[in-house]
């Protein structure tokens, strides 16, 4: 994949945004060494310690995707979990926090934005990920953790690229395969799958059973009394 590596900017997902804008056809990455106005879901911002990896995949959605965009978050992290496993990161630990969070042993180590852009017909897919290579962020509303020691971390750069293979792969399985396929492997890693959880989002804080993930690639989750509820975002922690 096409990879425009820069030495700082504000938000790849935004550099990415506006190339897209300029008529670059995609896929490409951006990437970065310095990033200075990160932005992470639900307005926050995202901090970049150096040697982390910050970018953002400019992707044609396949025609599943295009039709279930909530499934593009799934496939997003699994990609990185792939990508980080390509590196030596230790398989057995790493897990998909509902939607697209990454956790190393129960610490979040990276977090992906997922934007669309739509221009005339054309739908692009701006994924925009942060993996905690070396650092964790100075501060974090769950609890963080680097995936690598500074001897032992992947160039940030390689990395990108690696990604971006595991992401094509990603998208590629999950046309040939079907929703199910996917959503098969996402549960075999979800945390909390199975157990109870509490979700705060924007449609009001719910807590329950972590039933299912439907096939718009939101969560179901079973109420205490019975009934199901699903959510389609927002932030899962212990219930
Ligand atoms: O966990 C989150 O809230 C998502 C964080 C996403 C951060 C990445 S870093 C590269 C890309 N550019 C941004 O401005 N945000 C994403």
């Amino acid at each position: 994949m096409r990879h425009l590596r820069l030495a700082s900017c504000g938000s790849t997902n935004d550099e990415a945004k506006r190339r897209l804008g300029e008529g670059l056809v995609p896929p490409f990455l951006v990437s970065t060494a310095e990033q200075t106005a990160g932005r992470g879901r639900e307005g926050r911002s995202w901090s970049h310690p150096k040697g982390n990896f910050a970018g953002s995949f400019a992707l044609t959605p396949p025609q599943l995707l295009k039709d279930e965009p909530g499934l593009a978050s799934l496939l997003s992290g699994l990609s990185v979990i792939e990508a980080l496993q390509h590196f030596g990161a230790s398989e057995a630990d790493l897990q998909v926090k509902w939607p697209n969070d990454v956790l190393l042993a129960e610490r979040k180590v990276a977090g992906i934005l997922a934007e669309m852009v739509s221009k005339s017909e054309e739908i692009a897919f701006v994924i925009g990920i942060g993996v905690n290579l070396v650092q964790p962020p100075r501060e974090a509303r769950f609890p963080a953790a680097a995936v690598f020691s500074k001897d032992s971390a992947p160039d940030e750069a390689a990395f990108g690229d690696m990604l971006a293979e595991k992401l094509l792969q990603s998208m590629a399985f999950a046309q040939e395969n079907g929703s199910a396929a996917l959503r098969s492997r996402f549960k075999a890693r979800a945390w909390r799958i199975g157990q109870s959880i509490a979700i705060g989002s924007g449609q009001g804080a719910a807590s329950g059973l972590f039933e299912d993930i439907d096939p718009h690639g939101r969560i179901l989750l079973r109420l205490a009394d019975g009934s199901f509820r699903t959510i389609s975002a927002g932030d899962v922690s212990h219930g």
